[in-house]
């Protein structure tokens, strides 16, 4: 991963022993599956067969109740909470609230700079957009402790599981106690401000927090516990602010380098800015029309998906493709490279944003970077919203080159920059909405 050849390694390997190998992981016999193929099989597995399969750290510190731990009817009633919150019906009243933490991040720290470090700034910028409709919290200390305490959980996601004085492990269990004291307090709070509003529509759907508190079931009982609200506002923070913020700092890196599609999308943002006056608010119907702008989104996706590769479960033995692959086992695979397969998308190293023109471009589970089946990335409605969002405000206000000398990127799973991919940013002349 971290060399930036596991795209490599995958080919290889799948040249070598075809669809279907098996090794060893780190101790544990695995069986490496795939293809489109080995997508649909795994997506669409019931989970008596395979059961999501996450590092032990992810338990520790996000805590046992959240989604990714859960399965069955569990992770069904817990999934249909979050997305009672993430569904399109309910975030399109907050694409405003959206713009605006994207300006307020932007007059921070782009306006008046000459350079700047588009990845960490982008990771900022995801984090406060998530803060204030994840949290409900506005900018101040409370949300600046926050925010440093996941920076410390987020460091020990993926380090060795050692609660020794001093390991990152150790750190990131300490954020994690604190971020779960905070959020005890939290939930507190908006319990009492839901009590005195008696629980409009309007005040459960102001943040996620408040939505999931509000949530009855069907003999009108609290559908999640405390704890499962703790721990699933912690896991959908960890899941949506890197990897948001990865996909729009590299359509940054894209637009500095290519100037047909820099050209293009420019274009559609002018046409919406003209129609606004100056300060009025982005809309859903904005969005509507940022038809090419998604393009050049999923066309990023599909060329560096932020999600490489997964691991499941055996619970019971199974057969696939002839072989039986047993009970105890897990399986690895690397759902996205379908994406770069050439009878799926000619010419995959391409970039060309006009494959996603048509409304079902491709086969079913080959266009998999937001996942599929019942664990496809439910947040990817906020995905789009923050990178339309954010892109809008971006080419109204600047121009920007690359500055820095090394733009390559390595996996920490995730695509991370090398330097952070430094920019020099330039105010825009003429006038534009924002
Ligand atoms: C470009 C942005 C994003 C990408 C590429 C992405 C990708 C993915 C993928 C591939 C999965 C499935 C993993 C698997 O099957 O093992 C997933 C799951 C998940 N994502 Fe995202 N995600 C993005 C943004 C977000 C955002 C913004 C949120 C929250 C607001 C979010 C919340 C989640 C959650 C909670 C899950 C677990 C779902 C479950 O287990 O049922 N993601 N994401």
């Amino acid at each position: 991963m971290r060399t930036n050849t596991a795209e490599n390694w995958v080919q290889e390997r799948v040249r070598k022993y075809g669809p279907v190998s098996k090794f060893n992981f780190l101790g544990t016999p695995t069986v490496f599956l795939h293809g489109q193929a080995a997508n649909k099989f795994i997506y669409t597995c019931d989970c008596n067969t395979l059961a999501n399969q996450q590092p032990t750290s992810i338990r520790r510190l996000m805590g046992e109740r959240n989604i990714t731990e859960l399965s069955g009817i569990d992770h069904k009633r817990v999934r249909g909470a979050l997305v009672s919150f993430l569904k399109p019906e309910v975030l399109k009243q907050y694409v405003g609230r959206m713009e605006e933490e994207v300006k307020k991040h932007m007059e921070m720290h782009w306006h008046g700079k000459e350079e700047v470090q588009a990845m960490p700034l982008m990771k900022s910028l995801t984090f406060s957009i998530m803060s204030s409709l994840i949290f409900g919290l506005e900018q101040g200390a409370r949300r600046d402790a926050l925010v440093e305490h996941f920076q410390h959980i987020i460091n020990g996601v993926l380090s060795m599981p050692v609660n020794l004085p001093f390991t990152r492990f150790n750190r990131s269990l300490q954020a994690s106690a604190k971020v779960r004291v905070m959020l005890r307090e939290l939930l507190r709070e908006k319990r009492e401000t839901l009590k005195q509003q008696h629980t409009s529509a309007a005040s459960a759907n102001q943040d996620l927090i408040s939505c999931l508190l509000s949530l009855r079931n069907e003999d009108d009982l609290i559908l999640l516990s405390d704890e499962e609200i703790i721990d699933n506002a912690i896991i959908v923070m960890v899941a949506g602010h890197d990897t948001s913020s990865i996909l729009i700092t590299f359509i940054i890196k894209l637009l500095a380098n290519d100037p047909s599609v820099y050209a293009t999308i420019a274009q559609e943002h002018e046409e919406i800015a003209k129609n606004k006056a100056s300060g009025e608010l982005l809309t859903w119907e904005d969005l509507a029309k940022m038809k090419y702008t998604w393009r050049v989104a999923m066309e990023t996706l599909r060329i560096i998906p932020p999600v490489f590769c997964s691991f499941r479960k055996v619970l019971t033995d199974f057969e696939y493709e002839g072989y039986i692959i047993p009970k105890g086992w897990q399986v690895m695979w690397a759902a996205c490279m379908t994406q770069m397969d050439e009878k799926i998308f000619p010419d995959p190293s391409k970039f060309d944003a006009t494959r996603f023109e048509k409304q079902s471009p491709y086969p079913p589970f080959s266009f998999v970077a937001f996942g599929g089946g019942s664990r496809m990335c439910p947040g990817n409605e906020f995905a789009r919203i923050e990178t339309l969002v954010t892109l809008h405000y971006l080419l109204s206000k600047f121009t920007w080159k690359l500055s820095c000398r090394d733009n390559s990127f390595f996996r920490d799973p995730m695509p991370v920059f090398n330097d952070g991919l430094s920019i020099q940013i330039k105010p825009k002349k003429h006038r534009i909405s924002c």
